[in-house]
């Protein structure tokens, strides 16, 4: 049986008084792409620094395609890096840059950089080999940045908010690249992000990390349909999730909500945004926002709007938000 990219046993990790990682058990099969996915000073990054190496491991086991790493340098791991900060060497061109890792390890330098080429051409970028770090656009040394780490035949990536210093468009055109890149390499993944919309776009199975803590670990499209708790819900931005008795919380997903039909409710706030109409609306379970089409933005009628919900698309979940 060909053992996982990636097996975490019970990581934790403390910085003093602040308990960063705790608990945390996690695997990911070769080929797969996982999101740890939390708010700021979740404890996301600790977990990456963890498995890299780069932090001392408080207690758990890591183990890097079924070879316990837990006691080993950052580059004895096999593992390749993409961080946030993680710079490119201003003084290689950019085929220099790739074929480093490959070096590094061993390989002879006409084999290093065919693997370089191997790896640039996955990013799209075969023909920038011989520019310089500086003469890249950022989209462009992000792809690099990927392409270096590729290029080390490593079991398992680790990405650190690799979009994150990216305008709002090329994210969405570098996202959409980087599920099929992902996908064309094999290797396991596992990405960090703060963003909903990239861990859903990117990572088949997303953990999301509150405090320290794995609170739900699942298919990505499962996690955001039944999220296991009001706060996951929350996090993961759905709109509705409003209090309900004895500490549970009711989640209204818009598609439990029906247009008109059953009785008007007053409408008590309006917003035009990019899409239509945000409206606030006076429900007996609490105040809701709906998103309106153009076209159904037509049904709102003197400051009233006709709506049932589908009680069988409504989720009761423990309301844990309490002090956060
Ligand atoms: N070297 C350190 N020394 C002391 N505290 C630290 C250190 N690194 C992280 N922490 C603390 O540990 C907690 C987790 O930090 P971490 O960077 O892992 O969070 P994160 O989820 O990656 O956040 P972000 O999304 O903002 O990068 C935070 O409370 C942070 O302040």
């Amino acid at each position: 049986m060909i053992p996982p990219a990636l097996a975490l046993h019970h990581f934790s990790k403390r910085f003093g008084p602040t308990v960063a990682a705790e608990d945390v058990t996690l695997t990911v099969a070769p080929g797969e792409t996982v999101a740890l996915l939390g708010p700021s000073g979740c404890g996301k990054s600790t977990v990456l620094r963890g498995v890299a190496g780069l932090e001392r491991v408080g207690a758990g086991r890591v183990e890097v395609a079924g070879r316990d790493v837990t006691a080993l340098a950052p580059e004895e791991r096999q593992v390749g890096l993409v961080f946030q900060d993680y710079a490119l060497f201003p003084h290689l061109n950019v085929l220099g840059n790739v074929a480093y890792g490959p070096r590094m390890r061993g390989a002879g330098r006409a084999e290093a950089e065919r693997r370089a080429r191997e790896a640039l051409a996955l990013v799209g970028l075969e023909a920038l080999g011989a520019r310089r770090p500086a003469e890249l656009s950022g989209g462009q040394a992000q792809r690099v940045a990927l392409a270096r780490a590729v290029a080390t035949g490593s079991p398992l990536l680790l990405l650190d908010e690799p979009l994150s210093n990216l305008d709002e468009q090329l994210r969405a055109r570098l996202r959409a690249d980087l599920r099929g890149l992902f996908a064309r390499v094999g290797a396991g993944v596992l990405l960090v992000t703060h963003d909903q919309r990239e861990a859903l776009a990117l990572a088949s199975r997303v953990a999301v990390m509150r405090a320290g803590r794995l609170v739900q670990v699942g298919a990505a499209a499962e996690v955001f349909a039944r999220p296991a708790t009001a706060w996951v819900a929350a996090f993961l931005g759905h709109a509705n999730v409003l209090p309900g008795p004895g500490g549970t919380a009711h989640l209204i997903p818009e598609d439990a909500v029906r247009l008109g039909e059953g009785d008007p409710h007053p409408v008590t706030a309006r917003q035009t945004t990019d899409t239509g109409t945000e409206v606030a609306v006076a429900h007996p379970l609490g105040p809701l926002t709906l998103h309106l089409s153009a076209r159904e933005t037509g049904q709102l009628q003197g400051g009233t709007l006709r709506l049932t919900l589908d009680p069988a698309r409504v989720l009761t979940l423990p309301d844990d938000r309490v002090g956060t």
